[in-house]
């Protein structure tokens, strides 16, 4: 259909846009952010630095980022009427379409858009990004009807939102994996959220009402959501000896396999790979194993059973791996796409940003492919 008429389903390969936000290198499964590997970063930063770096396009001195974390932390208490919002939602809600709502309600009172002062938007979006976090932990928490944690100043941005998730100061271990997670999954460069926030910036909204829209792509099972969907599959699976069966059954019947396969990608996702790296550390130190070694069999029995088949470019991507150590911190698996959101909403408001220095609407062609010429029939005449 698409070939025949002239276009790109899915926009596949189409450039829509330059960036320096972000690379994905496909074939060689390599992503930088503005020039450095994402693996240098996970080793060597912290999810505060990368925000910044992104948004404000240099890596910040000592001076700047200690300026941006208090500007940070200054914001995390959310305002009113997002917490009326998160409270008004029913318990039964998934947290990505609460969220959605949530930061929707951060543009009660967010000022007009002003592409020319991108240092107001760049505060617009330091906020919004520490706001996305309380607005994260504190749905959580009222799913599970407990009450909301206030933020804790003296915390990092991943130590605090585990805090105020679970009500603890996390250890110091758990929150670098934490930390670590973000930092992958903060950009990359035109997915479908990212995009998704384009395209509604395009229009010159405000800030809140594109990462709205953002959070709305990245809740669905072929993006953010398949975090969520990898952890049902597993238990699902119930134990690792039923996976190299289930697996058989799945690519017999062509099922999908959730965190496996990509746009990009044809190789493996190297955030996956840093992932399980902490992943396989995590377990060490824990009685719960099944949930991993369930993953790990599916993953192995994947990889040689497509290797054999002209579908070898279906490889794990970052949504593999992320839950069974989300899982292993004690976080439920419907929270998994929200904490993607924790930290690609960095990533979301850098795009913004860097598109308001030249802006122009979205706005492609359609091929249409329906009737010319049709007569208007009364009803009454109608079959
Ligand atoms: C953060 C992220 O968004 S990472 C992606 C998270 N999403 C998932 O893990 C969901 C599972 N994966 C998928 O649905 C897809 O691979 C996507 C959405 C990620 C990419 O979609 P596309 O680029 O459109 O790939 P497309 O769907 O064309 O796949 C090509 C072929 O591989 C197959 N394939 C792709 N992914 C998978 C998978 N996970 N399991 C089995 N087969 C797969 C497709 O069925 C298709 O086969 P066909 O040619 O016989 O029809
Ligand atoms: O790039 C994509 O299509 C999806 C993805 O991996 C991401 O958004 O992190």
């Amino acid at each position: 259909m698409s070939e025949e008429h002239g276009f790109s389903k899915g926009l596949a390969g189409v450039v829509a846009d330059a960036t320096s936000v972000s690379q994905v290198q496909g074939e060689v499964g390599r992503l930088i952010y503005r020039g450095i590997s994402i693996e240098e970063l996970a080793e060597k930063s912290t999810y505060e630095e990368c925000a910044f770096f992104s948004l404000y396009g240099k890596m910040p001195n000592q001076n700047e980022l200690n300026k941006f974390t208090t500007e940070m932390k200054a914001s995390r208490v959310l305002p009113k009427a997002v917490e009326a919002v998160i409270s008004a939602a029913p318990r039964s809600a998934h947290p990505m379409a609460i969220l959605q709502a949530a930061i929707s309600a951060i543009g009660f009172e967010e000022h007009p858009v002003n592409l020319k002062n991108e240092e107001m938007n760049i505060h617009s979006a330091t906020k919004i990004i520490s706001q996305l976090a309380t607005a994260v932990a504190r749905i959580s928490r009222e799913r599970r009807g407990l009450e909301p944690v206030a933020p804790n100043t003296d915390l990092s941005h991943a130590e605090n939102f585990l805090y105020m998730l679970n009500g603890e100061i996390p250890n110091k271990d758990e929150a670098r994996m934490f930390d670590v997670a973000l930092i992958l999954h903060l950009d990359h460069d035109f997915n479908a959220s990212t995009f998704a926030a384009r395209v509604v910036a395009s229009t010159e909204a405000k800030l809140s009402l594109s990462i709205s829209a953002a959070i709305g792509a990245l809740s669905g099972p072929l993006h953010g959501g398949a975090n969520e969907k990898v952890l049902e599959m597993a238990d699902s699976i119930g134990a690792p000896q039923n996976a190299k069966a289930w697996v058989a059954n799945a690519l017999a019947t062509k099922a999908k396999v959730m965190g496996f396969g990509h746009r990009v990608y044809r190789t493996m996702d190297p955030r996956a790979k840093v992932l399980r790296g902490m992943l396989e550390k995590l377990v060490a130190t824990k009685k719960e194993k099944d949930t991993y070694e369930t993953l790990r069999i599916v993953h192995d029995t994947m990889i040689e059973e497509l290797s054999k088949t002209s579908k070898d470019y279906i490889w794990p991507n970052v949504d593999f791996w992320s839950g069974a150590l989300y899982r292993l911190m004690g976080i439920e698996s419907i929270d998994f796409t929200p904490i993607f959101a924790v930290s690609r909403v960095a990533g979301w408001s850098s795009h913004i940003i860097e598109m308001w220095r030249d802006n122009r609407i979205y706005r492609p062609a359609a091929k249409y492919i329906g009737p010319a010429d049709e007569k208007y029939v009364d009803i009454k005449n109608r079959k």
